[in-house]
């Protein structure tokens, strides 16, 4: 531990790593909450760099109100057991894994990748409700590079929402109940913004 915050002092962003794992947790209603800690990964924009160029990402098209539409964002899912495309990424996951063993009872086995390539990018109001986590507590852990983005969360069926700014090596967690009673969203902005690439980390049969 001495080891690994004494490099993060001296850290000079050329080098990937993570620092002491140590998130502020934050109880939303329905037994939600979500844990949040920025600048958690130091090197993020080497780390940025290294996937921007070397995930396969994928675009995607949904059909959506019958009509087939491109999915406003670039996509790439690592199944269980696939290889992570960056060495940092094990670490992360590990890392994760340690933390949260005890509270989740499994661990971290996808990797979920997104690059929001500008502004225009965006994820609607949703909820990772696909497989177990429709009726379940579970955990999302999503590791954040590039530009900041919002993340926004609101209680399902309507209230006022709560954000989380997501860029530079940001981690939060979304646990308990957040994914089957609360919604979240990364919306889209006017604003002038960079790349972002998340990185979502989720236990088996959840997504
Ligand atoms: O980009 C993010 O941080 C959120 C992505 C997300 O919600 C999802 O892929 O389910
Ligand atoms: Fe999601």
């Amino acid at each position: 531990m001495a080891a690994v915050l004494q490099s993060s002092l001296f850290d000079t962003g050329d080098v990937v790593e993570v620092g002491p794992l140590a998130p502020t947790r934050t109880h939303l209603s329905r037994g939600a909450w979500v844990d949040y800690q920025p600048a958690w990964l130091g090197g993020a924009d080497v780390l940025f760099d290294a996937l921007h160029s070397g995930v396969p990402w994928k675009a995607e098209r949904r059909e959506m109100y019958e009509r087939v539409v491109d999915v406003p964002r670039l996509l790439k899912f690592y199944e269980e057991g696939e290889p992570l495309p960056h060495p940092a990424l094990v670490t992360v996951r590990e890392a994760l894994c340690e933390r949260y063993a005890g509270e989740l009872g499994e661990r971290f086995v996808t990797a979920g990748m997104c690059l929001y390539r500008d502004g225009r990018d965006s994820v609607a109001w949703h909820g990772d409700r696909i497989g177990r986590a429709k009726d379940l507590d579970t955990m999302v852990a999503i590791l954040s590079v590039g530009s900041a983005r919002s993340l926004m969360l609101r209680p399902r069926g309507g209230g006022s929402s709560i954000g989380f700014s997501l860029g530079h090596g940001d981690l939060v967690v979304m646990g308990g109940s957040c994914q089957r009673t609360w919604d979240h969203a990364i919306p889209k902005t006017s604003k002038p913004v960079g790349p972002r690439i998340s990185i979502q980390f989720r236990p088996r049969g959840v997504r």
